[in-house]
């Protein structure tokens, strides 16, 4: 048969839904890019750096489900780890594939390209096992299928990103042929005695309590149990609330929707006293951080949490492995009764939505009106994405219609991440309107990913919050280092055009000037569009200000004598 290594890998990623891998090639992967480039329903997208790569198919990922990003040995897989931490922390399945030494010379004494010029070339399959929940290197083509099956299944199956090290003499290797994608793909299910036994403590436990409620975390939809957590939402029919990294998992429209709590930055104070009334909290994919709980000040009581993570639940005084987030949440919304009490309290106090009507066209622009008009965009077919930096605070507070997606980073919380993942994501999601909130520092370290929005016209409309500096970070802690120097912003989206390309960079100093950008760029079906909106420095929301305070004084706790 024809079947190589390299095919045999475009095969696997094309049953598992992949259609397109992102890759910055090098001489250690050049073969193996051929197979995949060749292979009938799989296209490369070529990344300005590695960096950018993984964040683009972390992006991918997103949307997608599960993605895949090609780099060249060392040079390559060390800045695209940077990324895979990132698809690691926030539980995207991103499959790395790092071009690796032709076999003969791992034993030969030579000495080669790309690497620390030692004979060591395990480093970079040691950080790998690090940054992934599985790490393979192929070294005979017999073993290739067992051990890309083993990575890709475990990627399905933990939500984490895995590692396949491909050597630059083996894309081209025959081996054996696949077996069924099943064999891959086939989901786990809960252990059945562990998930009676776990629903009926928790059942148990909720029908002692007054106040029970709901909190989504950021691994919901990693666990696939976004409707499972509506299903228990409205058995229980008590206040349900998202934490910031959960935004877009559940419905803002929905009757048991309580708002974003985030400790005293939470989306209003009805949503803090009734989170803090409660007497259990049933949280569904939850982490606390030190930025999720605002410097500690909002970390749970653990006596009243009970969480389902995506494999196992913990109740106070049990914990069952090998139960599955949605199935728990379902089986357990057949056992609970109807607990009302704070969403009555929440209903009694309702925050009213606060429209801010339109500033004066011709002032000087303020971040208020920018985001008064990025609201007026955010439709059903609008996936939002918002960057570290004041643009989390400003995208929490957005309002999301029925369908909205939003996309965030805040467990790695990595400037930059923004642009090439929404590339990815964009590639994975042509259908959707993909709305991209970045500051000017964020941008500065990735911006040049536009350069694929250009290259495969994808219209993504890029707000950039300019306040001339690093914001988040003044407002933590300030000195010199949080000034950067002022780009033409506009100009540079523009400049990557060279010849064919038809982005477009507009400057917004004033609101009708940003009404007439955002005009132009929602005709602008063939590329990119940058609105750089001029704000002052010190222009940024009050909850930025009160969380920046919360954890430089978390960072600056002193050494305690015992650590
Ligand atoms: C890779 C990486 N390096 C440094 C940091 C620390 N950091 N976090 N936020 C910032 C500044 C963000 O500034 P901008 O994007 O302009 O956002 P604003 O807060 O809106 O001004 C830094 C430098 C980080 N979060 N990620
Ligand atoms: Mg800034």
């Amino acid at each position: 048969s024809t079947m190589t290594v390299g095919t045999y890998l475009a095969q696997r990623l094309v049953e598992i839904g992949i259609k397109n891998h992102f890759v910055v090639p090098g001489d250690y992967n050049l073969r193996l890019l051929d197979f995949l480039e060749y292979y009938p329903g799989l296209s490369e997208i070529g990344c300005c750096n590695e960096l950018n790569c993984a964040f683009a198919a972390e992006g991918y990922a997103r949307s997608n489900g599960i993605a895949c990003a090609v780099v060249t040995y060392s040079v390559g897989a060390l800045t695209a780890f940077d990324g895979i931490g990132g698809a690691y922390a926030e539980n995207l399945p991103v499959i790395l594939v790092s071009g690796s030494p032709n076999t003969n010379d791992l034993s030969s004494g030579h000495l080669l390209h790309h690497t620390l010029g030692t004979h060591d070339f395990e480093y970079q399959m040691e950080i790998a096992k690090k940054l992934t929940c599985a790490a393979v290197a192929i070294k005979r083509a017999e073993d290739a299928p067992v051990m890309i099956d083993h990575a890709i299944r475990q990627a399905i199956l933990q939500h984490k990103p895995v590692y396949i090290e491909i050597p630059t003499n083996m894309a081209n290797q025959p081996c054996p042929v696949p077996g069924p994608i099943s064999a891959v793909i086939s989901p786990e299910i809960s252990d059945k005695e562990s998930l009676e036994k776990a629903t009926d403590i928790a059942a148990e436990l909720i029908s002692k309590k007054e106040k029970p409620i709901l909190l989504a975390g950021p691994k919901l939809r990693a666990a696939g149990a976004e409707s499972a957590f509506v299903k228990l939402a409205e058995a229980l029919n008590c206040a349900a609330f998202i934490m910031p990294a959960a935004k877009g998992f559940y419905s803002e429209e929905h009757k048991n929707y309580a708002g974003v709590y985030w400790g005293e930055v939470s989306s209003s104070e009805t949503t803090k006293a009734v989170y803090e009334s409660s007497d259990l909290v049933i949280g569904a994919g939850v982490l606390f951080n030190d930025y999720s709980t605002v410097g500690w000040r909002a970390a749970p009581n653990p006596n009243i949490l009970l969480n389902s993570d995506y494999t196992s639940v913990s109740i106070p005084g049990y914990v069952f492995s090998r139960v599955y987030m949605a199935e728990f949440l379902e089986l357990l919304a057949k056992k609970v009764s109807k607990k009302p009490a704070t969403l009555e309290a929440y209903n009694k106090a309702r925050p009213q939505t606060v429209v801010p009507k339109a500033a004066e066209p011709k002032a000087a622009l303020n971040r208020v009106e920018v985001m008064r008009q990025i609201q007026g965009l955010v439709d059903s077919n609008t996936t939002l994405y918002a960057e570290t930096g004041d643009s989390w605070f400003n995208g929490l507070q957005m309002k999301l219609p029925a369908g909205a997606k939003f996309e965030v980073e805040m467990q790695w919380g990595h400037i930059g991440w923004s642009v090439p993942s929404a590339m990815g994501y964009a590639v994975a999601a042509p259908e959707r309107r993909t709305i991209v909130m970045v500051g000017d520092g964020s941008f500065q370290l990735t911006g040049q990913e536009i350069s694929q929005m250009i290259r495969h016209k994808l219209p993504v409309l890029i707000f950039l919050l300019n306040n001339r500096g690093y914001t988040i970070e003044i407002q933590i802690h300030d000195g010199p280092y949080n000034r950067i120097q002022n780009w033409d912003f506009a100009a540079f989206c523009e400049s990557l055009n060279g010849e064919t390309g038809k982005a477009k960079g507009l400057h917004a100093k004033t609101g009708e000037e940003l009404t007439s950008a955002i005009k132009v760029a929602l005709q602008n079906k063939e590329g990119p569009t940058l609105i750089e909106c001029a704000i002052d420095t010190d222009d940024c929301t009050q909850e930025l200000v009160d969380w920046g305070k919360a954890v430089a004084s978390a960072n600056a706790r002193p050494p305690t004598a015992d650590n």
